[in-house]
């Protein structure tokens, strides 16, 4: 079943009052929040730290409910049992979603697969946006307002183009990445590290969450020259977070991006539809959908139970630490903060700033040293009706100008998004739910999947459009691409996000 609520992380994070049971809440510890330089050495920090991780998770254990414990026990008790029988057992169980892989022709049928493989709660986790999930819809569906209107004659003869570009400092064969996504093996149990094979196999970047569910190690070691960026959040304990950043150095992680529209947490509804909970009540619709879905519930019981691999010396499973990490969340996270961070990578490589919705937030962390801007919405799942990240593209690049690198992420579910996003001012686009779809459809076959689908929709777009390069594609994209009107706000040539009244221009 369940072991952890990343949304679970994010509500707390959102509203400090976390709520345990009695039980719980007498053994509740304090978090320490702040470094004084003048008191305790970095190693009883460490101590301390350790002290109030077993705390956290043994409050978390004691809040449990009889029925939950019973349940937890039983599934503790048959675990080696169902990991002794694992591969023959998920041969069969596999087989469907398998097939619908193997079949699929779009992300939408990953989607599909991925439905239907899943437990629905983790499957709302997932695909979920905030709210009515309207900055969702939008940001999947802003592509559709942009038409292309392709050369013919143009010459470009199959093999001759390249989509090949720079992210984040290093070559890429593809210019789409696979995206930081918290908690993997709550999708399928082969996590972080099938995204990352799947990526290495293409050539495709990858950032790493914080809130990874794999070692940094297994997944540097998976994908050595692919998995070369990790997500960051400002964690209230600047030595922890220090710590993180020692390792991510160590390991090889050359370069960051702090994710800076995470502080506050959206609402999101779909999961308290689908009885989302951390740990698992195990109530009879959880037990139902564990029923309904057999491959998921199947894996997930014959496998150790995860936990959050970025949290140094912390070997719980994640529904233990849910709270610690809530608590380190720090909701009033601020320029200060995200300056320090920089400052503490150094030069080991570019920090982006994801989740840029603003021309004039972009140039501020320029201003502080940041290199490199990341528009992204977080899927939609953060602030209700925010714009979607390909409208304010254009306001963005025109901030900052030709010369800095953009990364814009949202909504991409097709090669042919990826292609208007580059041409629209992105130097690099970030991919979500696309691939997450493949992993908790089929592990790394789906991831391997999801990427082949992409690479050759990019590959197709530009030989129709008679670009060989993204160099060529960014450079025409304003005398091909046709805008119509869908949004109440257009891009007007150049002086940004406009009100919307009447006819739309005709040309972006
Ligand atoms: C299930 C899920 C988990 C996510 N976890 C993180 C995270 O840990 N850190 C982060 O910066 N963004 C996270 N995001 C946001 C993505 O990095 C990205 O901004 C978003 O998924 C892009 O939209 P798309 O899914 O439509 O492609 C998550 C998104 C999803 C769907």
């Amino acid at each position: 079943m369940l072991r952890a609520s990343f949304s679970t992380v994010a509500r707390h994070a959102a509203q400090p009052r976390i709520q345990l049971s009695t039980a719980a809440a007498k053994a509740a510890p304090t978090i320490k929040v702040e470094v004084n330089n003048a008191g305790p050495s970095a190693a009883e920090l460490k101590e301390e730290r350790k002290e109030t991780m077993t705390k956290a998770a043994a409050a978390k254990t004691s809040g449990k409910s009889g029925w939950q414990k019973f349940v937890s026990g039983v599934l503790d008790v048959i675990r080696p049992a169902c990991a002794a029988v694992h591969t023959p057992v998920m041969k069969v169980l596999d087989a469907p979603s398998r097939r619908r892989v193997q079949k699929a022709a779009s992300v939408e049928d990953l989607r599909i697969a991925a439905e239907k493989r899943m437990h629905a709660m983790c499957y709302g986790y997932l695909a979920g946006g905030a709210d009515e999930e309207v900055a969702l819809r939008r940001s999947v569906d802003c592509y559709k307002d942009v038409e292309l209107r392709h050369a013919v004659l143009h010459g470009v003869g199959h093999g001759e183009v390249d989509p090949s570009t720079t992210i984040l400092g290093h070559e890429a064969k593809l210019p789409f990445f696979v995206t930081s996504c918290a908690g993997q093996r709550m999708f399928h149990a082969d996590g972080e590290v099938a995204t990352a094979k799947a990526a290495e196999k293409h050539g495709v970047r990858m950032a790493l969450s914080q809130l990874t569910t794999s070692t940094f190690e297994d997944v540097r070691e998976a994908a050595p020259t692919s998995a070369k960026c990790l997500q960051l959040y400002v964690w209230r304990d600047r030595a922890l977070l220090k710590e993180v950043l020692d390792r991510a150095k160590e390991v090889g992680f050359t370069s960051l991006a702090l994710t800076a529209d995470f502080s506050w947490v959206g609402n999101r509804e779909r999961e308290t539809k689908t009885g989302f909970t951390v740990p698992p009540s195990y109530s009879v619709q959880q037990c139902v959908d564990a029923a309904r879905s057999p491959a998921w519930t199947f894996d997930f019981m014959s496998r150790v139970p995860y936990g959050y691999k970025a949290v140094p010396d912390a070997d719980f499973p994640a529904e233990s630490l849910v709270d610690f990490i809530a608590q380190q969340m720090k909701p009033e996270f601020d320029w200060k903060d995200a300056e320090w961070l920089c400052q503490e990578w150094g030069d080991t490589g570019p920090v982006a700033l994801k989740g840029v919705a603003r021309g004039e937030d972009a140039k501020r962390w320029l201003d502080i040293g940041g290199k490199v801007i990341w528009v992204s919405n977080h899927g939609g799942r953060q602030l209700e009706s925010s714009v979607a990240p390909f409208d304010v593209l254009p306001e963005v690049r025109k901030a900052v100008g030709p010369d800095v690198e953009v990364i814009m992420d949202g909504g991409v579910r097709r090669g042919i998004d990826v292609v208007k996003a580059l041409a629209r001012g992105a130097d690099s686009v970030a991919c979500g739910r696309a691939y997450l779809y493949g992993l908790a459809a089929g592990g790394f076959e789906g991831v391997d999947k999801a990427l082949t689908l992409l690479s050759k929709d990019v590959h197709l777009a530009m030989g129709l459009l008679g670009c060989r390069t993204v160099a060529e594609l960014k450079a025409r994209g304003p005398e091909f691409m046709l805008h119509k009107q869908n949004s109440s706000f257009v891009y007007d040539n150049g002086t940004g996000l406009q009100p919307y009244f009447g006819a739309p221009p005709s040309k972006i």
